[in-house]
């Protein structure tokens, strides 16, 4: 099958200045996401994921190089069209899930979809549709502090659907959550990526990399290797986990 890429950076790079110090986090970076996949980004502490996944989301600006999504430049867009491109084609998932304290769980999730300016009715009847799916409906009315993080990160997700995006990015979603929260957010991405949501999703955890189609090693800001499972067959499939870590353990 000849899969389409969704997002394409050429020549990526990303320098970031502290007083007199530059440091160069993201170092010409070539890279095609494909549309359907489950990407998942690796790599060491420090070597540039979340940075690279600001940059292919279009929420921090490219020092040099450039973004397309679906053919469209979005690092040469303007401050209006990136906005309109951050509220509408993306969804974003944050490691300190980041929802608004004082608003209930429902409305967290349907913030996004008000201010992406849809019908009331509509918004709230996708919010109901994802509190369902995410299995936070008994929750709906109450502040963040008064649920799980579980439930939490559960929302978070709910909330970057709301708008259905293009592309969900997903930064250490697992990694402010136990065992059992993590694998259950885990198993939404996992769900909504088989129904045909492209997820790009940065970990250091190999079993949750373990739901990847195409896994992506970054090392000091470049791409350091890609592990396509497409390329395996059934039987060698079957231990993911190995042939990830002798992949990551031959790249570090
Ligand atoms: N705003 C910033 N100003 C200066 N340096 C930064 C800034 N943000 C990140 N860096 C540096 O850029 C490098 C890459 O950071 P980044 O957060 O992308 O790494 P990461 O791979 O996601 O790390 P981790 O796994 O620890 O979250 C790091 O050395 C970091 O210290």
């Amino acid at each position: 099958m000849v899969k389409t890429a969704i997002i394409r950076a050429q020549n990526l790079c990303k320098t970031y200045n502290t007083g007199s110090e530059q440091y160069h986090a993201i170092r010409n970076v070539d890279l095609d996401i494909y549309e359907g996949d489950f990407t998942v980004i690796m790599g060491n502490s420090g070597s540039g994921k979340s940075t690279l996944l600001y940059l292919l989301s279009g929420l921090d600006q490219v020092t040099a190089g450039e973004v397309y999504f679906r053919d469209q430049r979005i690092d040469a867009y303007t401050e209006r069209e990136i906005s309109e491109f951050r509220t509408r084609r993306i969804g974003y998932i944050y490691q300190s899930i980041n929802l608004v304290p004082d608003l209930s769980i429902q409305q967290n999730i349907a913030l996004p979809g008000y201010i992406a300016g849809s019908k009331r009715s509509e918004v709230a009847a996708r919010a109901s549709q994802l509190m369902t799916a995410m299995d936070i409906n008994e929750q709906h009315h109450r502040l963040p502090s008064e649920t799980s993080g579980g439930q939490q990160q559960r929302a978070a997700i709910a909330r970057a659907l709301i708008n259905s995006p293009d592309m969900l990015f997903a930064d250490e979603p697992t990694g402010s959550l136990n065992y059992e929260h993590g694998q259950a957010v885990l198993d939404i991405l996992t769900d909504i990526n088989r129904k045909g949501q492209s997820v790009v999703m940065v970990t250091h955890d190999i079993k949750a990399a373990c739901r990847a189609d195409r896994l992506i090693f970054i090392r000091d800001g470049k791409v350091a290797g890609i592990l396509e499972f497409s390329k395996y067959d059934e039987e060698q499939i079957h231990d993911r986990e190995s042939i990830i870590f002798n992949f990551v353990s031959r790249k570090e």
